[in-house]
């Protein structure tokens, strides 16, 4: 599908970020402002890396930006804030939550705005986007300290619901977000999730 180019996305230019979805998480900072200075934060489908350049603003030279995609991307361009990581990985790869494991002690955020290849069907799309999510939400689980954060985009479908319950018992709030810079015919909604708390089943395991 052509894109316009838009307001958001000549904003993005003047504002050196590389893609207009940087206003789909800077609009729910605005609004719910769950990034905060020293936080460690893990952006899944980082690539080409605004999020990434966006979170690691606002947590700050303390905190840590860490972004996994499955495409290698050039390196960013940073004037100041935390530092950031990136690692080419499959999210499905086995080899990933050891990897994070070994290297960081948890995360206070996990963003994703992970999304499949569109396909052209509406069913096949969000199936393909409900895994995604299914995904993140499980590297929440292994991943994301009690009380952390998470936001992911999800492209909307009949199953939606069932996410959306599947999310409730692992946060204290779970809220869906459309943000103005996500173009209206678009299908994408994020859903925030504020709270973290790990299920007593996985508290009693560890
Ligand atoms: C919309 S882009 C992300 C844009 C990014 N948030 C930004 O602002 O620059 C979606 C990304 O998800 C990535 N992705 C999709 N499936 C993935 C998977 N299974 N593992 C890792 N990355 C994946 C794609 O490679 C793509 O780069």
């Amino acid at each position: 599908m052509r894109r316009e180019k838009d307001f958001y996305f000549y904003k993005a230019k003047k504002e050196h970020y590389p893609a207009r979805s940087v206003y789909k998480l800077a609009e729910a900072q605005e609004r719910c402002r769950f990034l905060k200075p020293g936080q460690r934060v893990l952006d899944l489908g980082c690539h080409p890396g605004s999020w990434s350049l966006y979170a690691a603003g606002v947590v700050g030279a303390k905190g840590l930006v860490v972004g996994i995609d499955q495409h290698h991307g050039a390196e960013l361009q940073q004037k100041s804030g935390a530092e950031i990581h990136r690692l080419c990985y499959d999210v499905f790869s086995p080899e990933l939550v050891p990897l994070l494991r070994h290297r960081w002690p948890g995360f206070h955020v996990l963003l994703s705005d992970m999304a499949p290849a569109t396909t052209g069907s509406q069913y096949a799309d969000h199936q393909q986007s409900l895994a995604l999510c299914r995904r993140a939400l499980e590297l929440a689980g292994q991943l994301l300290h009690e009380n952390g954060t998470f936001y992911c985009k999800l492209f909307q479908g009949g199953d939606c619901p069932a996410f959306l319950a599947e999310c409730k018992p692992l946060f204290t709030t779970v809220r869906v977000l459309k943000p103005r810079s996500s173009r209206q015919e678009s299908r994408e909604i994020f859903v925030l999730g504020l709270g973290y708390r790990r299920p007593k089943q996985q508290e009693n395991k560890e």
